[in-house]
């Protein structure tokens, strides 16, 4: 049977009435169509091994306390739509009116801010990934951009901080200077979940695709987590197309949860929160116009290991020192 064949989810849209602009999306994998694929998995052949995860869309701002009454509400629904794992974007937690904020509101991952995050995914029993987090940096003058993974009994698993800095004059848009204020990560961080490996990365990361190789050929990410504030125009230019690439070339299902709309005078986000699976197929999405909710996908890692058995790039990428430079 072709491959494409057995990709096609079933989509149904709902409409959760707990907030106005509050949009649920939630994909099914059929086990029926994917009858002839192996399950690397003890459940019984006809069990389907799926597990929900859910990513949120939302419009931060300078609000500590807002932000987090609106990311408890998020948690709870993904929580009661059975969801293991939801997924927060870039600066969940804060966005700053002015330069400079960021750092005045920054503290360490074993500072109150984080804590509270903690009690949410023990209350609610979920796991947490917090794209983005404010952490205090090695002077007054410097944050980390870290995105934390917290377990469903609230403890940290692990942090990445985000290694590629937003130095950029957008065409048409404003400049940003990232690194003026953050200091760069240097580790690459993946870790077992029960959604499967997950390799940690933030925003802009996602322009650079041998982090995302690497995460997969050398640290077996099945799942990869991209939480984002993208700018309006380099969203609607660039955010879809790399999402579907990372996915489509490392075998993985993607996980991008997106900040959306207005935050302040000078600053906008792209939102199209997004879930990817290793086909490249988008199984939940959140347009830009929605402000605040949560996209639901079932994730099953057998098609992880479906995708990659039919299709053995790992086995058929060539290492950097096979190639020869190319002469003058
Ligand atoms: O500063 C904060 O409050 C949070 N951090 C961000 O919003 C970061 C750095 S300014 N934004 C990006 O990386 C956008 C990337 C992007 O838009 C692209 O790659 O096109």
């Amino acid at each position: 049977m072709p491959l494409g064949l057995c990709f096609n989810p079933a989509t149904t849209l709902l409409l959760r009435p707990i907030t106005s602009w509050t949009h649920l999306t939630s994909f099914s994998h059929h086990p029926r169509s994917r009858s002839s694929i192996s399950r690397a998995t003890t459940d019984s052949a006809m069990a389907v091994s799926s597990v929900r995860v859910a990513a949120a869309q939302m419009t931060s701002i300078n609000d500590l306390a807002a932000n987090f009454a609106t990311c408890s509400r998020l948690v709870q629904e993904a929580a009661s739509a059975g969801a293991k794992l939801l997924c927060f974007p870039e600066s969940f937690s804060f966005i700053g009116a002015n330069d400079g904020d960021s750092v005045k509101i920054a503290e360490p991952l074993d500072g109150p801010i984080m804590q509270q995050y903690q009690s949410l995914a023990r209350e609610s029993k979920i796991w947490l990934s917090l794209g983005g987090f404010q952490e205090k940096g090695s002077d007054e003058a410097h944050i980390c951009n870290t995105h934390v993974v917290i377990d469903d009994a609230g403890k940290i698993r692990s942090s990445y901080r985000k290694i590629h800095l937003f130095d950029v004059d957008v065409p048409g848009g404003r400049s940003y200077k990232e690194s003026s204020f953050t200091e760069p990560g240097k580790d690459m961080v993946a870790l077992d979940s029960p959604v499967g490996r997950l390799g940690l990365t933030v925003c802009y990361d996602l322009r650079f695709a041998e982090l995302y190789q690497q995460l997969r050929f050398q640290h077996e990410a099945q799942v990869l987590l991209v939480p984002a504030a993208f700018t309006k125009i380099t969203g609607q230019a660039h955010w879809e197309i790399l999402l579907r690439a990372r996915a489509i070339e490392t075998q993985c299902y993607v996980i991008a949860a997106a900040q959306a709309g207005q935050h302040n005078d000078k600053r906008e986000s792209y939102g199209n929160t997004l879930i990817i699976d290793p086909w490249g197929t988008v199984v939940g999405r959140l347009p830009d116009r929605v402000s605040t909710g949560i996209a639901i996908a079932d994730i099953d890692l057998s098609l992880v290991d479906s995708v990659r058995t039919r299709m053995p790039i790992a086995k058929h990428r060539k290492p950097f020192d096979f190639w020869r430079p190319a002469s003058a």
